[in-house]
């Protein structure tokens, strides 16, 4: 059985990641497994344990980070987030094609782990829309999203070390261009079974 494919969803804070996986998903049927966080921050109102993400206090992160238990972590305008390592080697291992929700340190991180992994940029259509977006979602003090916004800035800049990059203008079209680019990935050369190359060639000198 080949190895599933990691695929790596970032951009800024509030340029619609969570939104346009949740609606890859409704598609998908599921054949994407998403590899949920660890994080210090604290669970928004709605948000569960397990669910959303693992929520530790900082001693239990330090000490997650200690024990080697993450693929990739980064602190991120005060708080740790990080992928929690063996979830995700698992489903790999078992042919799952696996899917990251993460911010460009952490990304940078897996580039250098994962060489396989794609990477795909999730841009807004202007920083003026960004801003709308984390304002409209409420979910931050005024202090904290002035912080995402000045990371947004550098996290933008970054955008040509990925393989893609995808602008979430609307999220039905960003959800059909990701689509793409996973069935694009299952179509390269190095993921072709042996068996499959060995039929076409016997068929070609058969004659048949
Ligand atoms: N294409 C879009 N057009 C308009 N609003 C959008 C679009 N995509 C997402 N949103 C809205 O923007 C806000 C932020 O979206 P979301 O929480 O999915 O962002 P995120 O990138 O996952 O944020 P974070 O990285 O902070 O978790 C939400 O209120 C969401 O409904
Ligand atoms: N490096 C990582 N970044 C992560 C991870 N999980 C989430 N994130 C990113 O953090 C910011 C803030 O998230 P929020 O839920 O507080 O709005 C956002 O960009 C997330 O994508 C992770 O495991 N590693």
């Amino acid at each position: 059985m080949s190895r599933g494919i990691l695929f790596v969803l970032s951009g800024p804070s509030g340029v619609g990641k969570g939104t346009v996986r949740s609606a890859l998903f409704e598609r998908d049927n599921h054949k994407l497994i998403y590899s949920i966080s660890a994080t210090t921050r604290l669970p928004r109102a709605g948000e569960v344990d397990g669910v959303d993400y693992f929520f530790k206090t900082r001693d239990e992160f330090e000490a997650m980070i200690n024990n080697s238990e993450f693929i990739e972590y980064a602190e991120f305008v005060g708080n740790y987030y990080g992928t929690p390592k063996k979830y995700v080697e698992d489903q790999l291992a078992a042919g799952q094609d696996v899917i990251l929700e993460i911010e460009v340190q952490g990304a940078a991180q897996v580039h250098k782990m994962f060489t396989d992994a794609v990477f795909i940029f999730l841009a807004p259509p202007s920083l003026k829309e960004l801003r709308k977006r984390l304002e409209g979602r409420g979910t931050e003090e005024d202090d904290v999203i002035a912080g995402r916004l000045e990371t947004a800035i550098r996290e933008i800049i970054l955008m040509s070390e990925y393989d893609y990059a995808v602008i979430n203008d609307d999220v039905q079209t960003a959800v059909d261009k990701i689509q793409t680019i996973i069935q694009a990935e299952h179509y390269r050369v190095k993921y072709i079974e042996d068996s499959l190359k060995n039929k076409i060639l016997l068929d070609t000198l058969g004659g048949n």
